[in-house]
């Protein structure tokens, strides 16, 4: 594996889940991959566990890491080409990301869209232009459109939570919030999860408002509905996550009926398992007493995290190897 940006850099989603979970359960099998081998991690926004979680999956195979925060103690980055740096802007992306890639062997990035314009967010241009001058394999820690280390963490957590021959009924349900957010997580969760279905894992649902539809590109297969009450209905996990308008950008727009899922709501599962990415609002996206109670799996998800980063940098140690 020599990028990981999207479920497009996955052959196989049983297989790499598998592999995942037999780290789980043997952490330090792979110590030695990583010896004198350096991650640099890079991050224009804030994080708590994609920096934690990867962080540990490096040491357990023997890496060294770095972390950068770009936002607070880099220099102010252009990603634009063909314009003479004469505002705020102190370094291009072009030397920054090749300088970066001359100290580490993988990098990951961090880098949240804007929200202002659909096509720059949506072109991925600061993400391109770093795997392009890096010189060196990129795993995604979350950009403008994708979150892939949380989705495949997220599949990692539902198979090893389903005990069941049948395959389970996955409901991704929009959620309020008080703020914009970006579409990355639910894209990347939709993508995942159509794969998922596709490969014959599950089935999946995504409920939201009317003007809330994600991007089609993401979608593929999966059953859309604008009635959250009849989308819970037999679920076995249900995946909480707010976003912002996709159709009218990263707008939001008042919705009259209440979509939180609270213990009423969740009466109308199969006595689901319920999963977000985090940070959570509580009893603003999420209730309390759902967060609290025994259908969370909220923590075990996050922790989940490790295994989800360990099984991509083993991979991109293994080709590193190979390409030797
Ligand atoms: N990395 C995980 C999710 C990041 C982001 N959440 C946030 O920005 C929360 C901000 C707040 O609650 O104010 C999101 O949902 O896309
Ligand atoms: N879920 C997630 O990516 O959390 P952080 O933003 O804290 O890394």
């Amino acid at each position: 594996m020599k990028q990981f940006f999207s479920v497009a850099d996955v052959a196989d989603l049983s297989n790499i889940v598998d592999e995942a979970l037999r780290l789980k359960s043997n952490p330090f099998a792979y110590e030695h991959l990583g010896k004198r081998k350096t991650l640099g991690l890079v991050f224009l926004n804030p994080s708590l566990r994609t920096r934690l979680s990867t962080q540990k999956a490096a040491i357990h195979l023997g890496m060294d890491v770095m972390v950068m925060n770009m936002d607070k103690d880099g220099w102010a980055l252009e990603t634009r080409d063909g314009i003479a740096m004469n505002g705020t802007t102190v370094e291009h992306i072009r030397e920054a990301a090749a300088v970066m890639g001359q100290y580490c062997d993988i990098l990951g990035i961090r880098s949240f869209p804007k929200l202002e314009d659909r096509d720059v967010d949506y072109g991925e241009d600061l993400f391109r232009k770093f795997i392009a001058f890096c010189g060196v394999p990129v795993v995604s820690l979350e950009s403008a459109t994708r979150h892939p280390l949380q989705s495949l963490t997220d599949l990692i957590t539902i198979r090893e939570h389903w005990h069941q021959p049948r395959k389970p009924k996955v409901v991704m349900a929009w959620a309020p919030h008080v703020k914009a957010l970006p579409q990355a997580v639910p894209n990347s969760f939709a993508e995942w999860m159509s794969r998922a279905q596709a490969e014959g894992l599950m089935d999946f649902t995504i409920a939201h408002p009317p003007g809330y539809s994600l991007s089609e590109q993401f979608t593929q297969g999966a059953t859309m509905t604008n009635l959250l009450d009849e989308a819970l209905e037999g679920a076995d996990f249900v995946y909480v996550k707010n976003w912002s308008s996709y159709e009218d950008y990263g707008k939001v727009q008042h919705i009259s009926e209440s979509w939180m899922l609270d213990h009423a709501k969740l009466a109308l599962t199969n006595q689901a398992k319920v999963m977000h990415c985090l940070p959570v609002r509580r009893d603003v996206e999420l209730a309390s007493e759902v967060l609290d109670g025994p259908h969370s799996l909220v923590i075990q998800e996050a922790g989940n995290r490790v295994w989800g980063a360990q099984v991509v940098l083993k991979r991109m140690l293994e080709q590193l190897l190979l390409d030797k």
